[in-house]
């Protein structure tokens, strides 16, 4: 992440999601507080540290260590390379107590005005009530033993606002999926999902699954007859309720990261239990493992579950979809939505979506840190690019895949308009292991059916340690050319695409590498 979603808004496209960005902000603060209070920067600046070695120096919680790591990283503040954690530069640069350049105290002091905060509409406000509460230090426990009916409703509303937006865009990514009722929406909050979904099933009867206090805020948020067609709504606890039928599709919308891992795997067991055959399950949340449009939002969305409820919190996706699999939920997709959440379709036709975001995903799935679909016209060749590794690159001529060898930029230039469909990919060192995303990505591709499905990398060849002596790649099959190696003007295509990318200023600064699928 270069700067936060919001400071890089552009003031013609606010959105909602640029609002809930905002409302959120303070996350990212915390977790810097959080993480300066705990010295967690200066036991990593000393060198590698593992979450254990970590726990143990820092006196801290193995576990909840791990998560606020997780967030760190996601904001570039620390990194991790299998086991180990580091600072970033910048952490070690600006966040490690005794360095001459620390200046952690100073953001501390940032944190000691933020009670404060807190009262601001009742000090800009002239209304009484809020004047009073100003003064009043207990003015926030008053507030939190205000009528509980009162609070449960304002509860359900917000959740009920939220689940609005993202409705319509889950309703648009299921469109050509063949749904058959009837429907379950398990933890349904006032029924907006299903208000959104049910039109894309043809007489589709649901049930809104709550506990008694949710359902009857529900009913005074949507007081008409008309608000509930089709929805009836049942009232119980999921964890020990019977049903008694099997629905055709079973949603669990931000339910699951309400409970611990033992729990959530029971309550997802029980909702295939209650599918009847070519059932699917619908699973939308944050997800700390997702690289969506707000990579770090599932991540911190789980400190909030740590700090808010007894065991919540947000499970990787990719434990979700192994409890799938090892209830018999085939196959299992995953789509990341237009703002900060992603969806689950188990046991659909695997076709939900469109198609070319379909594939961003996959490339996602790959371990890609973002995916960008491009046309063949978004990529820029030029006769520079390739001067540039002559002089100025240290590689040169010592690398059978690297110029003067390789491709011309007007070979590149007919190769990539011979396609219609690519995808940019931004990923991390090291080289190998990118390289290797790249080839079972470009694997994948042709094994679905995309029989020109092909790779271009980033930097020198990694395959072997040394090209051999006979002028003849030992490794045709699996060696790739690298972009810049092949004449494309890389800085100017991510620009394009939408992707920041600046010279590495120094050793240990935060390196992107660019590959790029030509798909079909
Ligand atoms: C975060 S809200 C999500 C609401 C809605 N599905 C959405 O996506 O906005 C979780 C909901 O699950 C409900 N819930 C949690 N545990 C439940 C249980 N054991 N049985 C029934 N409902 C439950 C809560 O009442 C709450 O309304």
């Amino acid at each position: 992440m270069t700067c936060l979603d919001f400071q890089n808004s552009d003031p013609t496209h606010k959105n909602f999601q640029y609002l809930e960005d905002l409302a959120t902000a303070y996350w990212y603060s915390e977790v810097l507080f959080a993480s300066l209070e705990l010295n967690l920067f200066e036991h990593l600046d000393k060198e590698g540290v593992t979450i254990d070695g970590l726990s143990h120096v820092a006196d801290c919680h193995g576990d909840a260590l791990f998560r606020l790591l997780r967030a760190l990283e996601k904001m570039a503040l620390v990194a991790r390379y299998g086991d180990v954690w580091f600072n970033t530069s910048l952490a070690s640069f600006c966040l490690v107590p005794g360095k001459e350049t620390y200046m952690g105290d100073f953001f501390l002091y940032r944190r000691y005005m933020q009670p404060n905060w807190s009262r601001l509409a009742c000090r800009v406000s002239r209304k009484e009530r809020l004047s009073r509460d100003c003064d009043d230090s207990a003015a926030l426990e008053k507030i939190s033993n205000k009528d509980y009916r009162a609070r449960n409703l304002r509860y359900v509303t917000a959740m009920d606002t939220l689940v609005k937006e993202k409705a319509r865009n889950i309703a648009q990514i299921l469109k050509s999926e063949p749904l058959k009722g009837p429907f379950l929406d398990v933890g349904g909050g006032a029924g907006s999902m299903l208000r959104a979904l049910l039109p894309l099933i043809p007489q589709c009867n649901a049930v809104l699954f709550e506990l008694p206090e949710v359902i009857e805020a529900a009913h005074e948020l949507y007081p008409e007859t008309s608000d509930w067609n089709c929805i009836e709504t049942m009232e119980g606890d999921f964890r020990s309720h019977s049903f008694d039928e099997k629905f055709g599709v079973v949603m669990l919308s931000n339910f699951l990261h309400a409970y611990g891992p033992q729990e959530a795997r029971e309550l997802l067991e029980k909702a295939i239990s209650l599918l009847s055959d070519h059932g699917v399950i619908l699973i939308h949340d944050y997800f700390p493992d997702r690289a969506g449009k707000n990579p770090e939002k599932g991540a911190l969305y789980d400190l909030t579950m740590m700090l808010n409820t007894y065991n919540g919190c947000c499970h990787e996706a990719r434990d979700i979809a192994r409890w799938l699999k090892s209830g018999g939920m085939t196959p299992c997709e995953i789509i990341d939505l237009d703002t900060d959440t992603s969806l689950m379709v188990a046991g659909g036709s695997g076709k939900a979506g469109d198609p070319l975001k379909a594939w961003i995903n996959i490339a996602r799935n790959h371990g890609f840190e973002r995916a960008v679909g491009i046309s063949p016209d978004t990529v820029v060749t030029a006769p520079w690019v390739r001067k540039k590794c002559q002089w100025g690159c240290d590689g040169f001529g010592k690398n059978l895949q690297c110029p003067p060898r390789g491709m011309s930029h007007k070979e590149t230039r007919e190769m990539i308009d011979s396609y219609e469909t690519l995808i940019l990919l931004e990923g991390t060192p090291p080289g190998k292991a990118f390289h290797e995303k790249l080839l079972a990505l470009e694997k994948t591709a042709f094994m679905a059916g995309f029989h020109k499905a092909f790779v271009f990398g980033a930097g020198p060849c990694t395959l072997c340690p040394r090209c051999s002596d006979d002028d003849t790649c030992r490794h045709h099959d699996l060696a790739r050319p690298a972009m810049e190696a092949s004449g494309i003007d890389v800085y100017e295509t991510a620009a394009r695409a939408g992707v920041r990318l600046k010279p590495v200023q120094k050793k240990m600064d935060y390196v992107k590498y660019m590959g790029l699928l030509l798909l079909k």
